[in-house]
């Protein structure tokens, strides 16, 4: 039984430099005759991805290979422009942690709001607020705005609720890159839950020895197309030779 499908999947973004679009330089610039049609990058481009439910998917690649997008278009967060995102279960994203809070109200009611749109019901989510308070180790800010909170203590609630919210499908990018050695080392123990219950898990790293030790399959992104996916032995082995090479050259 399959938990995500993905049918050639392709998706074109507006470059960076886009994003200083104006109104007023593009009426110039066609005054002039210098307007252009906006620039895209194809950021991925046909990928087809089955996951069995259950499974723990590693994902690896290079920086801009296209790792995040794809775990953002599992969550809904960005659509395809072509091709098909089919999900089975509740999903608990654990990508750009900050981005699901609204810094102005306090922590207590982002707990209740975060778990809301992860598809909890209110009921559910007060009565998981203790417990998140107590891993996060943040009882004392329950009524402080998160704006309030460093960057730290925000990275520590989004792990807290993700992981508390028992989602059929978690999706973490390099969430074991944040806060401090103390907590990481908590954030590990509590994410072996997860591994040995029937949770689907996709894992996007650049720690090759952490995909080894957690994965069952691995997906290797290169310049937005799978490069390569099977046993996680055998790709992360690959993908060590061609870092060794080509690190090599340089
Ligand atoms: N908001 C955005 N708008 C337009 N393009 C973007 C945006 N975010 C990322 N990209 C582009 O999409 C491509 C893939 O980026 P992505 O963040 O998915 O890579 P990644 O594999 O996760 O990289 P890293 O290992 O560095 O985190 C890159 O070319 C990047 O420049």
């Amino acid at each position: 039984m399959y938990a995500i499908c993905l049918e050639q999947v392709s998706l074109w973004r507006r470059t960076q430099e886009e994003f200083s679009y104006d109104l007023k330089k593009t009426i110039l610039s066609f005054l002039e005759g210098k307007y252009r049609q906006p620039a895209k990058n194809l950021v991925l481009d046909r990928v087809d991805l089955f996951v069995e439910a259950g499974e723990k998917l590693g994902i690896i690649g290079g920086n801009g290979a296209g790792k995040s997008t794809l775990l953002k278009l599992v969550c809904g967060i960005l659509q395809p422009t072509s091709g098909s995102v089919r999900i089975w279960g509740k999903i608990a994203p654990l990508i750009e942690l900050e981005a699901g809070f609204d810094p102005e109200i306090s922590v207590l009611d982002n707990i209740v709001f975060y778990g809301v749109m992860l598809g909890f019901s209110r009921r559910e989510m007060r009565e998981r607020v203790k417990p998140i308070l107590e891993f996060a180790e943040l009882e004392d800010y329950a009524y402080v705005p998160v704006k309030a909170l460093s960057s730290g203590m925000v990275s520590r609630l989004g792990f807290a609720i993700a992981t508390d919210v028992h989602p059929d499908i978690l999706i973490l990018d390099e969430v074991l890159a944040v806060g401090d050695q103390r907590f990481k080392n908590k954030c590990k123990q509590r994410l072996q839950k997860f591994w040995d219950a029937n949770a689907t898990v996709l894992l996007v790293s650049h720690e090759l020895d952490l995909i080894e030790q957690t994965c069952d399959r691995v997906l290797w992104l290169d310049k937005g197309q799978v490069k390569c996916i099977g046993e996680t032995k055998e790709v992360v082995g690959y993908y060590r030779d061609m870092v060794k090479h080509t690190s090599s050259f340089s």
